[in-house]
């Protein structure tokens, strides 16, 4: 795929449906009982293949269309064994989510996924649900994919978990709805809460306090509807695009703005590129607003680290474009988690943007990013879909345009980008 510098991005659009909460309606909707009816699900290889491994455990999607699911609920004792190895293909979400899920059914299942996956650290997960007395066995002493999962009864506990991961808080919060009492996890600071929103939404028990999230565990799970807000990490590349390209004015239509998901939104500010929030409202208990971007000329770097970057630890990739852009140096700190995501992305950020032109020291825990702009080239998205799109949105500002190698990856979060991003060029 190759981008070059373009007019002004202008129109009205919507983005897919947010990731993070497909994958956990088609969860929850499958040990619900009774009906969940998903609108704006995220047709994407990720919620793909949650979908595929919920099928093979025993729930029930129909397809109505693309992105409206209906999900025949089994009850919390109603999956049962699946016959093959289930295949998450790309996503760590659906590999930790479904481990806790597992650990505590009757029976017997082995999770794996793409070399991506079998690369990613699993013993973060496997850690506390043994806690839990669940009996998990994998590569390298259960540190790495595939996972073998015996269930069996558990027991609850209260978990302090030593990274601020929702994939981790999310698998224990599963894992402690098939055993009797509370299971609580306390982070080190707050991760996105859409499991907790969610579970109170069908009906089970949850209990929030600072940093603490608890569930009180076999609730009568009720099937609902869930009309998916827009994803704000999908909305990030065009926010940002927008920023960058003078002229340019966007409004995006339904975006959740769920405030352990906003710090693009705090990052874009500071950096001189406000994001407006327009017509705020609620769906699937999640806050939505339509967001209007317009081009901020002479953006300045930012400081990105603390509490922040687990508030945006998927936009990373992209305010990275931004930075190289804006005048001055961002340094982004605190952020070694992102050296175990579908790729080590603080490396290929490094090693990528430095292709193109860009200034970008490597530090364990972060960058430190001198703008100045980026003069264009080929580069590489590492088989990693952030990467893709926001090397993308590097080829609308610099001079030479970008030639991404990989682009196709693009699919595993939003289906459809090159298209939407082409369809707002005038
Ligand atoms: O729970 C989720 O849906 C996600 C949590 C985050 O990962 P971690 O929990 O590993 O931080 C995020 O990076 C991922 O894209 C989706
Ligand atoms: C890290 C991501 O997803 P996952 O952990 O689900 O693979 C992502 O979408 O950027």
């Amino acid at each position: 795929m190759r981008l070059t510098p373009s007019g002004p991005l202008r129109g009205r659009l919507t983005v897919p449906g947010d990731k993070s909460i497909s994958h956990r309606a088609v969860i929850l909707g499958a040990i619900a009982r009774g009906t969940t009816e998903i609108t704006n699900f995220l047709p994407g290889g990720d919620c793909l293949r949650t979908v595929a491994c919920m099928e093979a455990l025993g729930a029930e999607v129909e397809r109505r269309s693309p992105t409206h699911l209906r999900v025949r609920g089994r009850g919390l004792d109603g999956l049962r064994e699946p016959e093959d190895v289930l295949d998450v293909g790309n996503s760590g979400t659906t590999i930790r989510l479904l481990t806790g899920l597992l650990a505590g059914q009757r029976f017997f299942s082995v999770l794996t996924g793409d070399a991506s996956i079998r690369r990613r650290p699993m013993g973060r997960v496997v850690r506390p649900l043994t806690e839990m007395g669940a009996e998990i066995r994998g590569r390298q002493g259960g540190e790495r994919a595939p996972l073998a999962v015996q269930g069996r009864a558990l027991r609850p506990v209260h978990y302090r978990s030593p990274v601020a991961s929702a994939q981790v808080k999310s698998a224990v919060l599963l894992a402690g709805l098939t055993c009797e009492g509370e299971t609580a996890v306390t982070e080190p600071a707050p991760s996105r809460d859409h499991t907790e929103r969610m579970l109170a939404g069908f009906g089970a028990r949850v209990r929030r306090q600072g940093l603490t999230a608890a569930v009180e565990g076999r609730p009568d799970l009720e099937g609902q509807r869930v009309d998916v807000p827009g994803d704000i990490s999908s909305a990030a590349f065009l926010l940002v695009a927008a920023a960058l390209v003078p002229g340019s004015e966007v409004v995006i239509e339904g975006v959740g703005v769920n405030p352990t998901r906003t710090g693009i939104l705090d990052v874009l500010a500071a950096m001189g590129a406000a994001v407006e929030l327009q017509n705020p409202r609620e769906a699937a208990g999640e806050p939505v607003a339509d967001l209007y971007v317009r081009s901020a000329p002479g953006l300045r770097g930012a400081e990105i680290g603390g509490e922040l970057i687990p508030r945006l630890i998927d936009e990373i990739p992209v305010l990275a474009v931004a930075a190289c852009a804006a005048e001055g140096t961002t340094v982004i700190r605190d952020a070694a988690e992102l050296r175990v995501k579908e790729s080590d992305r603080l490396a290929a950020l490094a090693t990528e943007l430095g292709r193109l032109g860009a200034r970008v020291e490597e530090r364990p825990d972060g960058l430190v990013i001198h703008g100045g702009g980026l003069r264009g080239g080929r580069a590489q998205a590492h088989g990693d879909h952030r990467l893709a799109m926001a090397l993308g949105v590097a080829g609308l500002v610099a001079p030479e345009g970008v030639e991404v190698e990989g682009a196709e990856s693009v699919d595993v979060s939003f289906p459809g980008f090159w298209d939407v991003l082409a369809g707002l060029v005038r």
